[in-house]
């Protein structure tokens, strides 16, 4: 069974920072975990406080498919996920003060001098973190390295926006990840850091207001049923014409357009709609050709392909997956080898 309901794609809406009182459809209290892993702790924290949202971010595809098939085990409906760096996502989607806590559960410390920017703890972070939590909102840091511990706890120390409230050797919470079990059976030493903001700090996002990778934003009535009989339908425009070839959905919808000028050029692209509650996002999507493999010696036949492209990918009676157009334009063969766990699937454009 592969999930992908959980996923909130931030391309598909018209402005940004998001609006999470109409994604969750209700006001409540939003906590966020920066890289959920498997996502047993984001899970357990769903399921124990119904009356909040939970946002999380990861940037691995496994902890995408591991996680979802959790969150369905037990019907969450108070949680959902974005693939995208934490340090972007949490400054570009969430509004000041709308942010009750942040988890950041065991991250990579990047021990290495040259690698220092790469952890999620720097400076630029801290400052966001001061932006977006709400007053009094906290942040929970958990790591096994000592030194990090102290380099966070300094760092949050010296800052105006943060007064630390915790800092404990060996602690104890009600719900455990999965890397605080694997250091704690190492007989490895574990800190906690709980900072609370007591002062609002200013940042600066890079992509607020509109969404300008949209082609166009509209209120309306879409349905599958409306799309589908655009097939084959003939439009004009000026000095060109316009032919929906077909008409695709998964999460969103698909339409595959062939434009031709007067002089006789032809193109080919994709229209990917978006959206919810009456509100939809048009974006372009070019179509490139592309040959399509699957080694069948590394499928595990976890059917992530077929779930985000059904109409190349399929998974056989041998429980492997198999390709069905060996040369396509689809954009989700992409999105689907880019998703495949075991690298099974290569696309060659
Ligand atoms: C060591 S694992 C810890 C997983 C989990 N929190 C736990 O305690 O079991 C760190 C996770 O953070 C994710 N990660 C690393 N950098 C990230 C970033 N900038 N944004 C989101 N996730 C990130 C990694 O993909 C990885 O799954």
């Amino acid at each position: 069974m592969v999930v992908t309901e959980y996923e909130l794609k931030p391309q598909n809406f018209p402005r940004f920072p998001l609006d999470w009182s109409e994604i969750f459809g209700r006001k409540a209290k939003i906590v966020v975990e920066v890289g959920f892993g498997n996502g047993e702790f984001l899970t357990e924290l769903a399921r124990r406080h119904p009356e909040k949202d939970f946002v999380g971010f990861e940037l691995s595809i496994t902890s995408f498919v591991k996680a979802q098939k959790k969150f369905k085990r037990y019907n969450l409906k108070n949680v959902r996920l974005v693939k995208v760096d934490a340090r972007f996502g949490l400054r570009e989607l969430f509004p000041d003060s709308s942010v009750e806590k942040v988890y950041i559960n065991f991250p990579c410390p990047w021990p290495k001098k040259r690698h220092e920017d790469r952890r999620i703890t720097s400076y630029d972070f801290l400052q966001t973190l001061s932006a977006v939590l709400e007053m009094d909102g906290t942040v929970e840091f958990a790591t096994d390295e000592e030194w990090y511990a102290r380099e966070v706890l300094d760092t949050f120390e010296s800052s105006e926006y943060f007064v630390v409230d915790v800092f404990e050797e060996n602690f104890r919470r009600d719900v455990e990840t999965r890397y605080e079990r694997k250091w704690k059976s190492q007989g490895k030493k574990t800190y906690l850091i709980v900072a609370r903001k007591v002062k609002s700090g200013i940042v600066k996002r890079l992509m607020e207001g509109e969404n300008n990778m949209a082609h166009s934003v509209f209120e309306g009535n879409v349905t599958w049923e409306k799309l589908k009989e655009l097939e084959g339908k003939v439009f004009k425009d000026e000095n060109k014409i316009f032919v929906v070839k077909k008409v695709y959905r998964d999460n969103d919808y698909l339409l595959k357009v062939i434009s031709t000028d007067e002089g006789g050029f032809q193109q080919m692209y994709y229209l990917n709609l978006s959206g919810r509650d009456g509100k939809w996002v048009l974006i372009f999507k070019e179509g490139r050709n592309m040959k399509v493999r699957v080694d069948a010696d590394a499928c595990i036949g976890c059917g992530v392909c077929e779930n985000l492209c059904p109409d190349v990918f399929q998974l056989g009676d041998d429980g492997k997956a198999k390709v069905l157009q060996p040369e396509t334009d689809l954009p989700c063969a992409k999105d689907a080898a880019d998703s495949c766990p075991t690298g099974a699937i290569s696309v060659e454009e």
